[in-house]
């Protein structure tokens, strides 16, 4: 491989999160060209330090094209990423650069970089760009240091997928397989309508599902606007807002007020907050949509406090009633799905597993994470590599220890929420998960699954992981059954993992198996990740 590699780094839109970010970055960026030096490979960073806006990121669509224009298209390439990023700032060059493409992440929680990568991946994956992808603590480890010899040698990296069996290669029992198919078949029959409040959020190119694929599983979108939205925000009454709040309040929910609108939540923001609640859900009812996704930035950023606080109320079951104009309550005693940051595969998810769930006789509500990122843990409970799954919004207060009156409502932090408004935070409790992700691939939906826990850790532990992370959003301590952590980072397809509770071991190593028969009568190509029960002779 040529010595030189060229280095691109994508990051947020928003300065201040570019700002905060940038010395980790650096110092990341450094670490890894000391360790390319030692194999004699040198890095030629493709765009430079801004000392005006303070950062070295690629910060917009048009910045990441204007670079790619002075980048050797047959050269090797490393997108180095420690934050969150917009993968579409990046895309465009990477869609035609023809040397080896190596993304690359620090295996830290501080900042979401993990995060960024794991949505660059599912990005590429969607546009049919061949990658390779590695993670590392500290860049000196074996299995890093073995795919980066890989990559040096022969531009690309394996990484075995002996976890994974794909649906059509098992035989699941066939009680299992028609509940799965036979509830598919009428939600396809029956149709559903997917409400999308302004597509395409922060350049997650892997959340939109394009309409013919998606028109074959029976859902079709209802394309909204945010702008819609706010309009009705603002028909909301005061009086409704404080219903709404009162609810939460008299159900033990906590919000950590403050004065200072920059800085603190303030019980305005809180009220604005549950004015979208109501409205979101009144708009739904009119266009009759099945599952919502407010995706809050590019837009709504600029007008109010953030969707967070709104999305989880919306995925649980048990929450605020809300009336139409007339008096009549809407989705009265049911959850409204919402996929936050409008990632239309994980609306799908959580539409058919909310229903399918119920129908099973189980809890549907269910939601989205980031795989924020994760660390062994020893205890006398557990003794594995323990996930983050973290996400600013959309966690339902069901999953939460204490439900409601466990949960409180934390500022969301400036650098990306710089109208602040709460989190809906809480720890998820312990229990059995069933864990998925839809994604696309060479233009066909896809879908991989398997069976974890929720597990608890010690107060203090959790503390740690908050602090290393963000702790103002939901968290969730997960171990995932027969995946380690580099079979899922070199596997998984997005920045979002969608888990739901079963309520024992058996019951959601069998609601995997229908779950997965489900999406199969869908079209959705499904894959049994781990140690699945698939035959379901395990706990007979
Ligand atoms: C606020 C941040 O940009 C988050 O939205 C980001 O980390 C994500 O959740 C990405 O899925």
């Amino acid at each position: 491989m040529n010595k030189e590699i060229f280095l691109v780094a994508s990051g947020d839109l928003r300065i201040a999160a570019n700002q905060s970010c940038w010395e980790t970055q650096d110092q990341m960026e450094k670490a890894l060209a000391a360790v390319l030096e030692k194999f004699g490979y040198h890095i030629k960073r493709a765009h430079a330090y801004n000392p005006e806006k303070k950062h070295g990121f690629i910060d917009s669509q048009r910045m990441g094209i204007e670079v790619f224009k002075t980048i050797d298209k047959d050269a090797p390439l490393i997108v180095a990423e420690s934050v969150w990023q917009y993968s579409h700032h990046v895309l465009a060059g990477l869609t035609t650069h023809r040397g080896p493409i190596l993304t690359l992440a620090n295996f830290s929680g501080q900042w979401p970089g993990l995060v960024g990568l794991l949505n660059l991946n599912g990005s590429l994956t969607k546009a049919n760009v061949k990658y390779s992808s590695l993670w590392s603590v500290n860049f000196d480890d074996e299995f890093f240091l073995n795919g980066i010899k890989s990559w040096l040698s022969n531009g690309e990296i394996n990484h075995p997928e002996t976890h994974v069996k794909s649906f059509a290669a098992v035989k699941i029992p066939a009680a299992d397989e028609k509940i799965g198919r036979d509830f598919a078949a009428k939600l396809k029959d029956e149709k559903a309508i997917m409400g999308v409040f302004d597509e395409g959020c922060m350049g997650m190119f892997n959340a939109i599902v394009p309409d013919d694929l998606l028109h074959a599983t029976g859902i079709f979108k209802e394309r909204l606007s945010q702008s819609t939205l706010y309009a009705r925000m603002l028909t909301v009454s005061d009086s409704d807002a404080e219903k709404v709040l009162n609810w939460l309040l008299d159900k033990g929910m906590k919000f950590d007020w403050g004065t200072d609108d920059a800085t603190e939540l303030t019980k305005a923001q809180t009220l604005t907050q549950c004015k979208m609640y109501v409205a979101a859900l009144r708009l739904a009812d009119e266009f009759g949509c099945d599952t919502i996704g407010i995706q809050y930035q590019q837009g709504l950023k600029d007008l109010v406090p953030a969707s967070d606080l709104v999305e989880g109320l919306l995925n649980n079951q048990d929450r605020p009633p809300v009336f139409d104009e007339n008096g009549k309550e809407l989705y009265a005693g049911e959850a409204l799905p919402h996929f936050n940051e409008v990632d239309e595969c994980a609306g799908i998810d959580g539409l058919l597993t909310y229903r399918l769930w119920q129908k099973l006789g189980m809890p549907g509500e269910n939601t989205l994470h980031d795989l924020r990122w994760g660390e062994h843990f020893k205890s006398d409970k557990v003794d594995d590599f323990v996930w983050v799954f973290e996400i600013s919004g959309a966690a339902p207060p069901a999953h939460h220890v204490g439900g409601y009156a466990g949960s409180d409502s934390i500022r969301q932090p400036a650098m990306f929420f710089k109208f602040g408004g709460g989190s809906l935070r809480g720890v998820a409790k312990p229990g059995h998960l069933v864990w998925s992700r839809v994604y696309v691939i060479n233009n066909e939906l896809h879908c991989d699954l398997g069976v974890g826990k929720a597990v608890e850790l010690p107060k203090e532990e959790t503390d740690r992981r908050w602090n290393e992370t963000n702790y103002q959003w939901p968290i969730m301590h997960a171990t995932l059954d027969g995946v380690t952590r580099d079979q899922m980072m070199a596997r998984h397809k997005a920045n979002h993992i969608q888990v739901v509770y079963a309520t024992d071991e058996a019951a959601a190593h069998r609601a995997c198996r229908i779950k997965a028969a489900a999406l199969e009568e869908l079209g959705i190509k499904t894959h049994f990740c781990g140690t699945v029960d698939v035959t379901g002779t395990k706990f007979n």
